[in-house]
């Protein structure tokens, strides 16, 4: 169960199918000692670009999920599938009507087991996840903590995902979901350039996610998992023993 096995993950790269990755930095990002590798963006993602992509990281033993952002791009036969429900939307499409629309399409397709829904609030206006969403991203900590509160005991999703994109994130934003939560999963994302700065997101999410990254310097894309790792006082050998 996905729901399950992300309960594992403290730290991720995300992986934008509409990017350019070349093979030795995608062996090395798959290689790095990640939890898992998420497949997904906003735009220009497509069925045949996800599948390239996926069956490229596919030749690795990294877990490795998609988060469905396009009905047409889903590719089958994975072992995890992520849901975005933007709780902070501006329009009903990116909360229920899409989602809604690809249920109906699917129907009895859909692997439940192997699909989570994530809770998603978008606190970066400039971002395209952002934009397209048209996310009212005005927010305080006590409205992050009531979206945590929702989350869990309104809605039942196994996690809140804050979605900075593109810029780093306010701690005390992270800290107020982080607080406001009890057994639902934390993942924060956006902006991470640094291994510092994924080791202190790491102290308040429970999962952190490295997404643009990867592309702009792997080097130091490869820092945060060390970071994530050194969060929790392991090293990267005594994390794989
Ligand atoms: C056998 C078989 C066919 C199996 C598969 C069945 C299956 C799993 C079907 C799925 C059914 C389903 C319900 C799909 C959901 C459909 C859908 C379109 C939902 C809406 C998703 C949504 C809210 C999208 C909005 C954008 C969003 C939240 C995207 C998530 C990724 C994200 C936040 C990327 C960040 O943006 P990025 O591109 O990195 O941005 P920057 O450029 O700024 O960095
Ligand atoms: O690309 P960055 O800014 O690292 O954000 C990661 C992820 O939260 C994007 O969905
Ligand atoms: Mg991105």
């Amino acid at each position: 169960m996905v729901r399950e096995r992300m309960k594992t993950w403290r730290h991720v790269f995300k992986l934008d199918p509409n990017r350019i990755l070349s093979e030795t930095a995608l062996e090395r990002i798959c290689l790095s000692g990640t939890d898992a590798v998420i497949v997904g963006g906003t735009d220009g993602v497509t069925y045949r670009k996800t599948r390239e992509l996926i069956d490229r990281i596919l030749d690795f033993s990294v877990e490795c999920v998609q988060e469905v952002s396009v009905q047409e791009a889903v590719v089958p036969g994975l072992d995890g599938y992520l849901l975005p429900v933007v709780l902070n939307a501006g329009e009903t499409r990116w909360i229920v009507d899409a989602q809604h629309q690809a249920v109906k399409a699917y129907g009895d397709w859909i692997p439940w087991e192997d699909t989570a829904a994530l809770g998603y609030v978008v606190l970066n206006p400039d971002s395209r996840v952002g934009r397209l969403t048209k996310s009212r991203t005005a927010l305080n900590p006590r409205d992050v903590a009531a979206y945590a509160h929702m989350a869990e005991h309104l809605y039942g999703l196994p996690a809140l995902y804050l979605e900075y994109s593109g810029k780093l994130g306010n701690l005390d934003m992270v800290e107020a979901a982080g607080t406001a939560r009890d057994g639902l999963r934390l993942f924060y994302g956006g902006g991470i350039s640094r291994r510092e700065e994924a080791q202190s997101m790491a102290r308040l999410a429970d999962t952190v996610v490295v997404g643009n990254l990867v592309y702009q310097n792997v080097e130091a894309a490869l820092a945060t998992v060390r970071g994530v790792r050194e969060a929790d006082g392991l090293s990267i050998e005594e994390d794989r023993t």
